[in-house]
């Protein structure tokens, strides 16, 4: 009788999504498709393939310092037991460096961090290179939408031969959080830092909240729908993305989250103003984004819109709304709607695609 093969699995990264991440898979119906080899944080490692619901106390008590490099060799002698991914739970672009390297040897990837692929279009290329040349695969689900299905609806709309003309919508949990609680069409309401504060606690902000603020991280969702459309498509990296960000200039370069959002309360003032003024009009404050393959748009930021608009009355919480306008679905867009942030939606899908290796 033959045995089935586990997916050996290493996760690099152990905080909100990576944990939750470890417990999904502690959590799959047995007998599980998956062995966790490793654990790396950005201090430790922990090898071995009986980890529990006490990995967290096995990880802290580990003598084995992190090491990528050495991570990647001992990941490489277990291939001939069958196949390898690396699950990279960081948003460091040092990680994502490892990427062309990791498929080159045959190691596949998953991952929510958008940073390879939404960074400077040589890591790109490098990527799908290896990727063909080893049959590696890269699986990027929760980049965008978290575990909404955006990745995976665009993908099979591109090779089923539709035409994407545009795609829009709200691709922050963040932002979508932020301004579902800001701005509901009432010149009143909370201040814009406590809602920033709110998001962040419920784990929906970048590790620096900064990140979601001055649209990089939308504007790398829409490099990453961009290259997922055409790899070849004209977007040398996210910072290209015409992009608005809502920073005030006296808070750029702030190192630290946990100061940036002490010194934010300084600017609820100007916030306010732009909230007043948009209910004057009868209208909402929505962070949005938009692709458009024909004519080369991609771009981010601030709108306005009637209260009676579908961004107005149909979002909350964190959710993303994102449609999809292509030639097959006509003047009805294919429209995906929920939570795009949060731990659970994130490692779920994570897990989704840790599934599609099996
Ligand atoms: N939270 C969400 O809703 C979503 C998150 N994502 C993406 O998921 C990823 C993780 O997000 P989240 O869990 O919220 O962020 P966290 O900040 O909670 O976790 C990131 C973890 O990565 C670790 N880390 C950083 N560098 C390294 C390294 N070199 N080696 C090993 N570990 C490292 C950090 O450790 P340390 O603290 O010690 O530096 C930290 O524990 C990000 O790329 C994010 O963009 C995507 C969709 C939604
Ligand atoms: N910070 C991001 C997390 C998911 O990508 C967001 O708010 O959407
Ligand atoms: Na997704």
């Amino acid at each position: 009788m033959s045995t089935v093969q586990k997916i050996q699995v290493a996760i690099v990264g152990v905080g909100l999504v990576g944990s939750e991440l470890i417990s999904q898979l502690l959590a799959v119906t047995k007998p599980s498709p998956f062995q966790i080899v490793a654990v790396t944080s950005s201090k430790k490692t922990l090898f071995g393939a009986s980890l529990g619901s006490d990995w967290k106390s096995s990880l802290d008590g580990s003598q084995t310092k992190a090491d990528i490099p050495a991570l990647t060799t001992h990941l490489e002698g277990l291939l001939p037991n069958g196949k390898v991914v690396v699950v990279d739970n960081t948003s460091s672009d040092d990680i994502a460096a490892f990427y062309p390297r990791w498929l080159a040897a045959g190691i596949n990837v998953v991952t929510p961090n958008k940073k390879a692929f939404s960074g400077e279009l040589s890591l790109y290329e490098k990527i799908v290179e290896s990727s063909k040349a080893s049959g590696a695969r890269f699986l990027n689900e929760s980049t965008v939408g978290a575990g909404l299905p955006i990745i995976s609806t665009l993908k099979e709309l591109v090779i089923t031969g539709d035409e994407i003309t545009k795609i829009e919508g709200v691709f922050s949990g963040t932002m979508s959080y932020i301004f579902n609680q800001y701005s509901n069409g009432s010149p009143e309401g909370p201040a814009f830092s406590s809602v920033v504060s709110e998001a962040r606690e419920k784990g929906y902000t970048e590790p620096h909240p900064a990140d979601d603020l001055n649209g990089f991280d939308v504007a790398r969702k829409l490099t990453i729908l961009s290259r997922t459309i055409s790899p070849s498509s004209s977007i040398t990296s996210f910072a290209s993305v015409q992009t608005a960000s809502l920073i005030p200039a006296a808070l750029e370069g702030i190192p630290t989250g946990d100061e940036f959002i002490r010194r934010l309360p300084e600017f609820d003032a100007q916030f306010d103003a732009t909230r007043k003024e948009a209910a004057a009009a009868k209208e909402v404050l929505r962070f949005v984004g938009v692709v458009e393959p024909s004519t080369g748009t991609v771009k981010a930021g601030l709108e306005r819109y009637p209260t009676s608009h579908p961004f107005a009355t149909s979002l909350g919480g964190s959710d993303n709304i994102i449609m999809f306008h292509t030639k097959r679905y006509g003047a009805r867009p294919l429209i995906v709607q929920g939570a795009g942030a949060g731990a659970a939606v994130t490692a779920m899908g994570v897990l989704g695609d840790l599934f599609k290796l099996v």
